[in-house]
């Protein structure tokens, strides 16, 4: 298949996104909007960056590190202040994931971000989760919500956090599926969060963290031991430690790589640096994802190009990556069928 044959059959594949920080889609254009509508004032002085849409966008360019992403990331989640900002904010997202072949997401948002902003926790979901039944009813496109805590902050506030969402009963009526742990990973491992991720097994409660994006094997192993997580998010550096690869592979654990992401954030010189390779070779269970699309050049599909233009994967290799993200999924069984039928159907179109 050429090139351009490929692109389109990438566009159809449906798709699950596992990996996606719904204030990381918060484009220049809408932050702007918010900014203003908001009143918010944007920081100038000192950093010329927020003078217009297209400065930020430029910046967006020069990421140097995970922490220099993150100052942008914090900031620009500044301007989000009522239920509709958040619902205007997610429902673009939905919109873009769909347009690139989008049935099932699972998205990351950082309640603390905003709590410690003066914005309630409940303004938060009832934004999202209103935006997530708008794109089930217009789109088809399924959606979870996963309640990330801050690694930078205390794990006292994590369990704060978490007793907030536990006491409204977020987890048990499913308007939360799980929670994760994001933000700045080197010298905050995921054993300082062992009570939280504790406190989640014990309920029965879907668990993942960031590990082994900046962070090295330790991190993973720790993410895997102490916090017992069922997904590992990036985990590209799994690669360094052949027990870690054999025992992720040997679990069907999934893994959630963001390549673009990776490459901006400096984790990797070029996407072809990945071990996609590796990860089919030893039989991973992996998804793609675009993590922060507004700040990183690129949604899923855009990430998907990527990885097949640097690893021209066959049409197989394609139909087990989109097996493996349903697999992977934190929907119920019956979702997963027909997701699963869904890719058959329209592989075998290219068979
Ligand atoms: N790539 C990333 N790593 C850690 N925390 C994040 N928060 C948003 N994007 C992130
Ligand atoms: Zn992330």
């Amino acid at each position: 298949m050429c090139k351009t044959a490929l692109h389109e059959f990438l566009h159809g594949l449906p798709k699950c996104e596992h990996h996606l920080h719904v204030e990381g889609s918060l484009s220049p254009a809408l932050l702007f909007q918010l900014a203003k509508t908001n009143k918010i004032t944007l920081p100038v002085s000192g950093d010329s960056s927020f003078a217009s849409i297209s400065s930020l966008q430029a910046r967006y360019e020069r990421f140097t590190s995970l922490d220099d992403f993150l100052h942008y990331y914090y900031i620009g989640m500044s301007v989000l202040l009522t239920a509709g900002d958040f619902e205007s904010l997610a429902y673009e997202y939905f919109s873009h994931a769909h347009r690139d072949g989008v049935h099932h997401a699972e998205i990351f948002f950082d309640p603390q971000a905003h709590t410690s902003r003066g914005i309630a926790y409940t303004t938060v979901v009832a934004g999202l989760s209103a935006a997530q039944r708008r794109a089930e009813a217009d789109f088809g496109l399924t959606s979870k919500l996963i309640l990330c805590f801050l690694r930078h902050l205390p794990a006292s506030e994590a369990n704060t956090t978490y007793a907030e969402a536990s006491r409204l009963g977020h987890f048990s009526d499913g308007t939360v599926a799980g929670i994760g742990l994001d933000s700045s990973e080197v010298d905050f491992p995921p054993e300082l969060f062992t009570e939280v991720y504790t406190s989640a097994k014990d309920a029965g409660i879907r668990r993942t963290a960031h590990a082994g994006e900046e962070g090295d094997t330790s991190y993973i192993e720790k993410a895997l031991d102490i916090c017992n997580v069922e997904r590992i998010d990036h985990g590209i550096r799994m690669v360094e430690d052949e027990t870690l690869l054999k025992r992720v592979a040997k679990n069907k654990m999934l893994v959630t790589v963001c390549p673009l992401s990776n490459v901006q954030l400096k984790c990797v010189t070029t996407v072809a640096e990945l071990p996609i390779r590796r990860f089919l070779d030893e039989g991973i269970r992996f998804s793609i994802n675009s993590d922060d699309p507004a700040y990183f050049g690129g949604y899923i599909l855009d990430n998907y190009c990527a990885v097949q233009e640097s690893f021209e994967l066959s049409v197989a290799e394609w139909k087990y990556i989109a097996a493996g993200a349903i697999e992977g999924s934190w929907c119920d069984q019956a979702r997963k069928e027909t997701l699963l039928r869904k890719v058959d159907e329209y592989v075998a179109k290219y068979a």
